[in-house]
């Protein structure tokens, strides 16, 4: 079975269950990532993983069977660099301990400055370094040692904005170069978005969805899913008349706008979002978001609001317990 097999995996924490009866699949050589909000239990799910934590009932079974049981490296989110090292030392480390020739510790780490872009940092120390380059060094040292799993906590916290998305990309070029199959914990639900195979949502205490982010997002299995991932528009009657449809809920993209003085909505805030604009709209005594690559106007300004046929509901009928919006 090529295959990382969780089964059934519960844990409490004294008389506090932090999750329950949690099932998923990785395939060798894939990039999941498991996102959810704060305290739900996804470090705890990775260090149960890595063997560093007991579950109350469950199994993680790696790669068909526990005999077989390969090494798996988990890296910290604070890094863990050896402060009294070079970059070049960092990465060395793991293959020195495994006593390998100094020649054939060359060979294995040269490469690696390389492909992480870091061979003019290989004698500088992890304080003169920025906190991208140190993760690259984290990741790089975990990469030298070819793990068959690759367990990252957190890998973008300490990182500023700009750097998460590429460090994210760049994660995801190099396990696949190296086809280690890794699992990620992350809060930044837009980089495990991009560079994931599948996501895994926790949400109370269980895993809500297991599957590509494409589907997640487009087909979330309930409300609370749908709005961890991103607004959600809720529908209702009157304005499921007005837009020619039946109640259902819609994703931002699945609206337009077009400036018309006579329209039905006005924009009641407007901010912009760094690759698109975000709309707040008023119509019909509910609120709608909307996103437009295009400036489209001021609070204030009356808007028509057309339904692109390119994004179907992501769900539609009879409004769910919890569709509040
Ligand atoms: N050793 C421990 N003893 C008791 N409770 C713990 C222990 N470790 C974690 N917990 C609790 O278990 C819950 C899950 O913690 P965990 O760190 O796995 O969540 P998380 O989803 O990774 O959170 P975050 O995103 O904030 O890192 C939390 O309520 C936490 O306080």
């Amino acid at each position: 079975m090529d295959l990382l097999r969780v089964t059934a995996l519960g844990k409490r924490f004294g008389g506090t269950e932090v999750f329950r009866d949690v099932s998923f699949d990785v395939p060798r050589g894939s990039l999941v990532s498991l996102v959810g909000p704060s305290g739900v239990g996804k470090t705890t799910l990775l260090h149960i993983i890595a063997g560093l934590e007991a579950a109350e009932s469950g199994t993680v079974t790696h790669f068909g069977g526990k005999r077989e049981r390969p090494q798996a490296i988990l890296v910290f989110q604070d890094y863990v660099l050896f402060p009294n090292m070079t970059v070049f030392q960092n990465i060395a480390f793991g293959l020195k301990a495994r006593k390998m020739k100094r020649a054939a510790i060359r060979d294995k780490v040269l490469p690696m400055l390389g492909y992480f872009h870091l061979e003019d940092r290989r004698d500088a120390y992890p304080s003169e370094l920025s906190g991208g380059q140190k993760q690259r060094v984290a990741i790089a040292r975990a990469m030298v040692l070819e793990p068959s799993l690759l367990l990252l906590d957190e890998p973008f916290a300490n990182l500023d904005r700009n750097l998460k998305m590429e460090t994210a990309l760049f994660i995801r070029s190099t396990q696949r170069s190296f086809g280690i199959t890794t699992i990620c914990v992350t809060h930044d639900l837009q980089e495990a978005l991009a560079m994931s195979d599948r996501i895994g949502v926790m949400l109370g205490g269980s895993l809500r969805q297991y599957a590509p982010p494409l589907d997640v997002y487009r087909r979330p299995v309930d409300m609370e899913t749908a709005r961890f991932l991103g607004p959600v528009n809720t529908i209702t009657a009157p304005l499921a008349r007005l837009l020619g449809l039946e109640t259902c809920w819609l994703r931002p993209e699945a609206l337009r706008l077009e400036p018309d003085p006579d329209g039905p909505a006005v924009i009641t805030a407007t901010h912009f979002a760094g690759h698109y604009l975000c709309y707040t709209l008023r119509v019909l005594d509910q609120d709608l978001v909307v996103y437009a690559l295009e400036p489209m106007g001021q609070p204030g300004d009356r808007m028509h609001i057309r339904v692109s046929n390119q994004y179907p509901p992501i769900f539609s009928g009879s409004l769910p317990e919890d569709s509040c919006a």
